[in-house]
C-alpha cells in the first residue's frame, strides 16, 4: 500500500482557466494573482501560453521573474520550435523554469486535426522534446485526448518522448469523457508500465469538467498512482472547466486515512484565492459550490442548527477556518478605525506598507461607511482596485467626471461630463433605456466604435446600500475587451464599466504600438 506521498499540485488558472470568454486578465492582475498562488503555496504555476501573444508573453515573464523563487512557473507551448522557443524566454529567468508541450494522441486528433501518420505525430512530439531538452533540463509532454486515445499509441508516444527526456508526463481527459474508474484504471497501467522504463519520470493528471467528473478522476487518479494533479481555482478552464484546485486539495486532506497522500497546499488562503479569483475575472463562483461557495459553511435548517450547537461534527467534515473562511464575516463601520481596516484589508491579502496608499483608501472607506453604514469584506476589495486603478493607470484616458440619467418610458436620456487630458468633454444623448442612453453618450464622446456584447450587474453585498457590481464585455474591431466596476450607484457603475472597456481599448492599442 502507498502511504502519505506528497502530490506536486500544478495550478492552471493563468492558462487553462485564461481561456475562458471573459476571464483575460492584464498583466498587472495576472501578476497579483500569481503572488496569491505563491501564499496559497502551489507548487507549479501554468502562467500561459506566451507564444499566443505579446501581453502573454510578458506576464509570463514578469510572473518568472517575480514570483518564480520557491515555486516552479511553467508556460505551455504547441509541438513547434516557435511555441517552445517563446515558452523557454519567458519561464527561463525563473528559479525553476519547466517547458509543458502538448501534443494530440488520440485517433482523432492524429487523423483530423493533423491529417498526418500516427508516427508522424509521434515523431513531431519526440523532436519538440528533444528541442526542449536542448533549453531546459525540465519537460513536461502533455498527450492531448489521453482518455480517447487507442492505449497502446499512447504507451508508444510515452515510451518514445520519455526516452526523449520527458521529466513529467501528464494525462490530460481533455474533453471531460472519463469515468473516474476507468480513468484510474487508465493511470494505473501507464503508472506500472511507466515505473519500470523511468521510475524519476513524474505521472500527473489533467482533467476537464464536462460531465461534472473533474474532481472525481483527478482523486481516482491520485488513488491509482499519479504523482501531480493539475487544477484550477474556482474549477475555471475551458468548457466546463478543470479540476478544481480547492475541492481536489480538501478532499485529500479530509480523506487522508484513504488517500494517503498529501499536498503542500496552504488551505487556510483557498477562500482569499478563490475571491481574488472572482474579484479581478468578475465571474461569480455559485453559492452551492463545495468548499468556497457563499453557502459551503452556512446552516439553515433548524434540525442542523441544532446539531451544530451540540457539536459541529454533527453537520460539519470540515472547519470554515481550515479554508479561510471566517466563522463570522468581520463588519466594519464609521466608527472603525485605521488598524481595524488596516487589518481587515491585510487579511484579504493586500499589502498595506504604503502609508499614503493606506490613507487614500482608509479616506474613501469612511466616505463609503457614511453612505452604507456597514463595510463588508466585498466592499473593501471595491475600495481597493479603485484606488490602484487610478494612480497606476496614469494613462487612463478617459474619466468619468460627472452624468445625469433621466428615464421614462418616452426619451431615456443621458447627459455626460469626462476629463480627456485634462479637458472637459461634454455630451449627451436618448437611448432605449437609461443605460443605453448613458452608453450611447460615452461612446459619442470617446469617438471609438465600440461594440457592447455582455453586460453583467451584480449586487456583490448585502442591504439596500450594497454595491452593484457591473462587468461589459466591448467588441473593437474584432478584439475583446473588458470593463468592470463597483459603486452603491448602479448606474455609474455600468458608466465606469463602459468607461473601463474603453480604456482597456485605448492601452491597448497603445501597448501594441510600444511593442511592434
Ligand atoms: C487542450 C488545450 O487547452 S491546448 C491549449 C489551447 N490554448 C491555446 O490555443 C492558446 C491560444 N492560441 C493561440 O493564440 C493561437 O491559436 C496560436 C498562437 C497557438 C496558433 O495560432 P495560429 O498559428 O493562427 O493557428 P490556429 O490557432 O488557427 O491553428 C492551430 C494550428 O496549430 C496546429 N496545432 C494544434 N495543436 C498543435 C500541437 N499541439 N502541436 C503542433 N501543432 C498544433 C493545428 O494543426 C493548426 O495548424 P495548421 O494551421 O497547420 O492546420
Ligand atoms: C495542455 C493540456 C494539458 C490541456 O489543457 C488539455 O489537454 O486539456
Amino acid at each position: 500500500m502507498i502511504h502519505n506521498r506528497k502530490i506536486i499540485v500544478l495550478d492552471t488558472t493563468l492558462r487553462d482557466g485564461e481561456q475562458v470568454p471573459g476571464a483575460k486578465l492584464n498583466v498587472q492582475q495576472k501578476l497579483e494573482f500569481a503572488q496569491q498562488l505563491k501564499r496559497l503555496r502551489v507548487d507549479i504555476i501554468e502562467a500561459g501560453f506566451p507564444a499566443s501573444s505579446q501581453g502573454d508573453f510578458q506576464a509570463v515573464q514578469e510572473i518568472a521573474r517575480s514570483v518564480g523563487g520557491s515555486v516552479g512557473i511553467t508556460a505551455l507551448a504547441r509541438a513547434v520550435k516557435n511555441d517552445i522557443d517563446a515558452v523557454y524566454e519567458s519561464v527561463r529567468i525563473a528559479q525553476d523554469p519547466l517547458i509543458h508541450i502538448v501534443l494530440g494522441a488520440s485517433n482523432v486528433h492524429v487523423e483530423k486535426k493533423f491529417n498526418r501518420s500516427k508516427d508522424a505525430v509521434l515523431q513531431m512530439g519526440v523532436d519538440a522534446v528533444k528541442y526542449a531538452k536542448t533549453l531546459l533540463p525540465q519537460v513536461q509532454y502533455s498527450t492531448e485526448d489521453a482518455s480517447r486515445a487507442d492505449f497502446e499509441y499512447l504507451w508508444k508516444t510515452i515510451e518514445a518522448v520519455v526516452r526523449a527526456g520527458a521529466t513529467m508526463i501528464n494525462i490530460p481527459d481533455t474533453v471531460g469523457y472519463a469515468e473516474p474508474e476507468e480513468f484510474g484504471e487508465l493511470i494505473r497501467k501507464i503508472q506500472d508500465r511507466l515505473k519500470n522504463l523511468s521510475d524519476a519520470t513524474i505521472l500527473s493528471v489533467h482533467c476537464h469538467n464536462d460531465l461534472g467528473l473533474a474532481t472525481a478522476n483527478t482523486l481516482s487518479a491520485v488513488k491509482n498512482g499519479a504523482k501531480k494533479i493539475e487544477c484550477t481555482i474556482n474549477g475555471l478552464g475551458e468548457r466546463a472547466g478543470n479540476a478544481s484546485l480547492e475541492e481536489t486539495v480538501m478532499a485529500l486532506k479530509v480523506r487522508e486515512s484513504l488517500y494517503r497522500c498529501s499536498t503542500n497546499i496552504d488551505t487556510t488562503e483557498l477562500l482569499r484565492t478563490s475571491r481574488l479569483l472572482t474579484h479581478l475575472t468578475g465571474l461569480d463562483v455559485q453559492a452551492n459550490k463545495a468548499i468556497t461557495g457563499e453557502n459551503a459553511f452556512a446552516h439553515s435548517s433548524g434540525i442542523h442548527q441544532d446539531g451544530l450547537l451540540k457539536d459541529k461534527q454533527v453537520y460539519e467534515i470540515m472547519s470554515p477556518e481550515e479554508v479561510g473562511a471566517e466563522s463570522m464575516e468581520l463588519v466594519l463601520t464609521a466608527r472603525s478605525g485605521r488598524h481595524a481596516v488596516k487589518h481587515a484589508i491585510a487579511k484579504l491579502g493586500f499589502d498595506t506598507s504604503d502609508a499614503d496608499a493606506f490613507e487614500g483608501v482608509f479616506q474613501k472607506f469612511l466616505t463609503l461607511a457614511d453612505a452604507k453604514k456597514e463595510v463588508y469584506d466585498h466592499d473593501l476589495y471595491y475600495l481597493l482596485n479603485d484606488q490602484r486603478e487610478q494612480p497606476e493607470h496614469g494613462n487612463r484616458l478617459f474619466e468619468l467626471r460627472s452624468f445625469q440619467v433621466v428615464t421614462n418610458d418616452l426619451c431615456p436620456t443621458a447627459a455626460v461630463v469626462l476629463m480627456q487630458n485634462g479637458e472637459e468633454l461634454k455630451g449627451s444623448a436618448v437611448g432605449d433605456g437609461p443605460i443605453d442612453a448613458l452608453y450611447t453618450a460615452i461612446k459619442t464622446l470617446t469617438g471609438l466604435d465600440v461594440h457592447l456584447t455582455h453586460y453583467k450587474i451584480n449586487s456583490i453585498s448585502r442591504g439596500k446600500e450594497a454595491v452593484g457590481r457591473v462587468n461589459i464585455q466591448l467588441d473593437y474591431h474584432g478584439k475583446m475587451y473588458v470593463g468592470r466596476a463597483m459603486d452603491t450607484d448602479i448606474i455609474k457603475a455600468s458608466g465606469q464599466a463602459f468607461l473601463n472597456g474603453i480604456n482597456a481599448v485605448i492601452l491597448d492599442q497603445k501597448e501594441s504600438v510600444q511593442v511592434f
